[in-house]
């Protein structure tokens, strides 16, 4: 309950931190304007008195402040309207902006998949997050309402005050539906992030060539659509359990409903009452029923805010935990002395049965060029991971110059590193920056830009393309360029290349998308301008690759399997070793020559 009550507070909350100017007066305006209502039945009242006395001037006085009051909710409510649109905008813009900053969080939570749907969830319901203040403003009007219609009806006849109370077991229904339905929406979250992912490979250029060439539509059809199904069977099932629950909330209410209609019948024809006080119960009692058919919609709504208030919550605490657990505040060496030692570095994912990387004992000295190899699944992508502070180790421990890397601030550990992945970004800027941004503060530098495209082999990119560094690239544009999957690939390693005293140069496949004679001149041009780099800061680069090719000029070689590093020397080394990387290289040279 609590917890809820906090969520809803989030949403709330989030309103305020977007627009705080419409914010305050559409919660004011909204969340008094029904106290209108319960004001005017009252006025009805004094009117009806006033008639049955006579009293002709306050009779009109009275009829004058209905109106009144009436012009004055009515004016409240579609003023609150006409703030909520842009009210409501502003905070989806926020909420977006939070999702980002959530999905890039500066340590990933080790529990990635959990991570990942309930970001998914959190995502499909921003809107939910955005009528935040929308329906706070509703309940603490209904509240409001509720409090002042108690007031009058215990007046007229204190068993009156039960009306509302009858009304609670079709609220509690409402609510109990909204929570079966969360529920059965966190129970198919995996259903439904696959057939996303279905679809997303079906609709989408690139996956969908491999559909229509392997005959795989019916396939992926049938696939997306038996995880539909699947997710769906079980959201309609909370559906009608939800709906029985609602309509036996409805018609304990009926009952009472009717009940007070008689009570007060009763006591008007016993005398017990005027008929100014008739008017005002049956005026407050219509008005209960239609606000609980109200509260019952809007309850949904105040639900679905919540748990999505919730949910965001729970995934900033995440992310704050996963953080926390970076404690270092140690600035970055300077440079590099000694070098980089991982002594007994090990990771686990939350939930898995197996140790991903486990008692890495390995010393890569400053300066050093160091490749990785190893199975697709042995660790490296992970080895990397944990280097560039994305994961901090389950085991063990990676010392910068004898200081445990956890003791290290992260974000000026970042600064010092760069990176290309395999799975690189396509950000949808202008050429230059798609580079600039491997070093923020110089990203208008077109000398460092220039350098780095050049150390990544895609120097004559820019004209081959037309317009230059200026050439916006991508499809997000009207006028944009979009790239081969080789030339993104080098504009990352460009990325990688514009920061001139890194500590740590992480490749990881960095050339999985490129001819192999462009990958040689790359590799080549790269090493050159890490070695010159090492020289300068003692800058570790670590290379990870399947080409054994690209490993023969590394210092160091690290052999990767099931997690553990199995053989480390230099390429001459390990080939007299005739271990597995002997035996890898033999197969490799077969298969080029
Ligand atoms: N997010 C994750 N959650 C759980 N297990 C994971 C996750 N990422 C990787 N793993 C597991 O960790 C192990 C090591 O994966 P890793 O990505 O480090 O391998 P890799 O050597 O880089 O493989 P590849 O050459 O295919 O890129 C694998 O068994 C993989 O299934």
């Amino acid at each position: 309950m609590v917890e809820s009550l906090r969520g809803l507070a989030a949403a709330f909350a989030l309103s305020f931190r977007a627009d705080r100017a419409r914010a305050l007066p559409f919660t004011i305006l909204f969340s008094l304007r029904p106290l209108t209502l319960v004001a005017s039945a009252y006025g009805l009242k004094l009117t009806v008195q006033a008639i049955q006395a006579h009293h002709l001037g306050s009779t009109i006085r009275l009829a004058a402040v209905i109106a009144l009051i009436n012009a004055l909710g009515f004016a409240a409510g579609s003023v609150a309207i006409r703030l909520a649109v842009p009210l409501i905008e502003q905070t989806a813009h926020l909420v977006d902006r939070e999702l980002v900053r959530l999905s890039t969080t500066s340590i990933e939570p080790a529990e990635r998949s959990g991570w990942l749907d309930e970001l998914d969830l959190l995502a499909a319901e921003r809107m939910h997050l955005a009528e935040g203040c929308d329906v706070t403003s509703l309940l603490i009007g209904a509240v409001l309402r509720a409090v002042a219609t108690g007031v009058a009806l215990a007046f007229v006849n204190p068993f009156l005050l039960l009306l509302p109370l009858l009304a609670w077991p079709s609220l509690a229904a409402g609510s109990r539906m909204e929570r079966l339905r969360q529920r059965a929406l966190t129970e198919t979250a995996a259903d439904q992030r696959h057939a996303r992912f279905l679809f997303e490979q079906a609709t989408n250029a690139g996956p969908a060539k491999e559909l229509r060439i392997y005959g795989l539509r019916a396939e992926f059809r049938s696939r997306h659509l038996r995880h539909l199904l699947a997710a769906d069977a079980r959201l309609d099932r909370a559906g009608l359990l939800g709906t029985a629950y609602v309509a036996g909330g409805w018609l304990v209410f009926a009952i009472g409903y009717a009940g007070a209609v008689i009570l007060v019948a009763r006591q008007a024809v016993t005398g017990g009452i005027g008929l100014g006080d008739v008017v005002l119960t049956l005026t407050l009692v219509a008005s209960v029923s239609q606000q609980m058919a109200q509260t019952v919609r809007f309850g949904n709504a105040v639900d679905n805010s919540k748990e999505a208030g919730t949910r965001l919550l729970r995934l900033r605490a995440r992310a704050q935990a996963a953080e926390a657990a970076w404690t270092g505040t140690l600035p970055a060496p300077r440079r590099l002395t000694r070098g980089i030692e991982l002594r007994g570095l090990g990771y686990r994912y939350a939930g898995a049965d197996h140790d991903a990387l486990a008692d890495a004992d390995v010393f890569l000295p400053a300066g050093s060029v160091v490749g990785v190899v190893g199975d697709n699944g042995a660790g490296k992508s992970t080895l990397v991971r944990l280097l560039a502070g994305l994961a901090t180790p389950t085991q063990g421990s990676i010392l910068i110059d004898g200081t445990d890397l956890r003791d290290l601030d992260l974000a000026g550990w970042r600064s010092r590193i760069t990176a290309g992945f395999q799975d690189f970004a396509k950000p949808q800027f202008l050429l230059r920056e798609t580079v600039g941004i491997g070093d923020l503060p110089r990203i208008d530098d077109t000398l460092a830009v220039t350098a780095a495209l050049r150390a990544a082999d895609a120097e004559t990119l820019p004209d081959s393309v037309g317009g230059g560094l200026d050439t916006p690239l991508g499809r997000s544009f009207d006028d944009g360029t979009d790239l081969s999957g080789g030339q993104w690939q080098k504009l990352a390693v460009a990325r990688a290349m514009m920061h001139d005293d890194p500590l740590l140069l992480l490749l990881d496949e960095p050339t999985a998308a490129i001819d192999p004679a462009a990958e040689q001149v790359l590799l080549d041009r790269y090493a050159a301008a890490a070695r010159a780099i090492g020289k300068a800061t003692g800058a570790v680069t670590l290379l990870v690759s399947h080409r054994l090719g690209s490993m023969r000029d590394t210092d160091l070689i690290l052999v990767v399997r099931g997690g553990r590093i199995a053989e480390t020397g230099t390429h001459h080394e390990l080939l007299a070793l005739d271990g597995s990387y002997a035996q890898l290289h033999a197969l490799q040279r077969q298969a080029y020559r």
